[in-house]
């Protein structure tokens, strides 16, 4: 597994090493003691999910806060997304700063997204389908979102043009990330 920094520090790419044959191949797509020694604190997995997505949809910005914050480990199994980390804790030196990274059934590219970010991604291909682990479970009370071209974090979402992105109703009514109620 080859772990990639990104400009976030806590934010990681994971890169599976994939082992071919003349039968197709095989990877391991988490194994806890690496993913863990990379990350550095154990990391309790609960929860699976698997969405399917059409060309433009943007699913996001999305959060669950305390006691249900989640961290998310993500990746697409088929197509292209790009997927967006966001930094939403108060206290951090990297408050409001933003990471992007295509992941593709290709590229086979993990994205590591800890409690205290906020997640989001647009599917690039035709469809896409998006498996993800979480670290606590789905509270719909604890969601939060903000929406995803707010001004001030300027995230520079590629290649589908604005009116072409497909969002549900409650994404595009999101707050802003002044108004977002978000991590102290
Ligand atoms: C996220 C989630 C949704 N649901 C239900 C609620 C709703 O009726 C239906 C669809 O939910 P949503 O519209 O919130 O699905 P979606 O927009 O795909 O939400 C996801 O977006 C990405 C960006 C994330 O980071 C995830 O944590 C999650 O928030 O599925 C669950 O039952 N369990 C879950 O864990």
């Amino acid at each position: 597994m080859n772990v990639i920094a990104t400009a976030l520090p806590e934010v990681l790419i994971f890169e599976p090493r994939v082992f071919s044959d003349d039968r197709g191949w095989f990877m391991e797509s988490y194994n806890q003691a690496v993913f863990e020694k990379a990350v550095g604190y154990a990391v309790p997995f609960v929860q699976d999910n698997h969405s399917y997505s059409k060309r433009g949809a943007l699913r996001g910005l999305h959060f669950q806060l305390p006691p249900y914050a989640q961290g998310k480990l993500v990746r697409a199994t088929q197509g292209r997304v790009w997927d967006v980390a966001v930094d939403i804790r108060k206290s951090s030196a990297t408050f409001g700063k933003w990471v992007g990274v295509e992941l593709s059934a290709e590229n086979r590219r993990q994205l590591w997204i800890p409690p205290g970010f906020a997640h989001g991604f647009i599917t690039l291909s035709e469809t896409s389908e998006f498996m993800y682990k979480t670290t606590a479970l789905y509270n719909k009370e604890s969601e939060g979102a903000i929406v995803w071209n707010d001004p001030q974090l300027a995230i520079q979402w590629p290649e589908i043009p604005a009116a072409d992105v497909l969002l549900a109703e409650k994404d595009a009514a999101a707050p802003s990330f002044k108004d977002a109620r978000v991590f102290d």
